[in-house]
């Protein structure tokens, strides 16, 4: 992997078991690498392949990243990301390798049927938030990123 810079460590704390978060990404000139750890309780981890021409175009990987274990998932530029939290109280902590730019953060419908997720049992759509409930289908995303065959 070439090396990589972090410019920015966010934190998050989602209170209630169930929490989803995502599924995120930000587009150029502020594509994000992010590397993905819960410093209290746990989290399901979830990145998702957005680059066209990609072998694994739309399908997603998973990891359980947990406080105890102090495990991380490195999520490269051109995957969404999001998670959901296993345990009440969870503290994530990602850094990025880009800064935070609102007219570049956008998503990915965390059920979209065509990526099909296999998110925990404890996974409580009524815990997303506003943006997160009206997220796009894959099928409806332009070409934000591709790659060459
Ligand atoms: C991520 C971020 C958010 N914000 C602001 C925007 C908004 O007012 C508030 C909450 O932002 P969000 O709703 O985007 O928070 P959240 O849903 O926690 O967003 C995060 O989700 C996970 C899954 C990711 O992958 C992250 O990259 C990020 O998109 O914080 C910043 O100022 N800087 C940042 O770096």
């Amino acid at each position: 992997m070439a090396p990589v810079e972090f410019v920015q460590e966010n934190q998050s704390l989602s209170m209630a078991q169930g929490t989803i978060r995502g599924l995120h990404f930000q587009s150029e000139p502020f594509a994000q690498g992010k590397l993905v750890r819960c410093v209290e309780g746990a989290i399901f981890d979830v990145a998702v392949d957005l680059r066209h021409g990609s072998p694994t175009y739309g399908q997603w990987a998973g990891a359980t990243l947990t406080a105890q274990d102090c495990n991380q998932l490195w999520i490269p530029s051109g995957f969404a990301h999001g998670f959901c939290t296993l345990v009440p109280q969870t503290v994530v902590a990602y850094k990025v390798t880009a800064y935070y730019s609102r007219e570049n953060d956008l998503g990915l419908a965390w059920d979209d049927p065509d990526v099909n997720v296999a998110w925990p049992d404890v996974a409580d759509p009524t815990k997303l938030s506003a943006k997160d409930q009206v997220q796009p289908r894959l099928a409806d995303l332009p070409s934000y990123f591709e790659v060459a065959n």
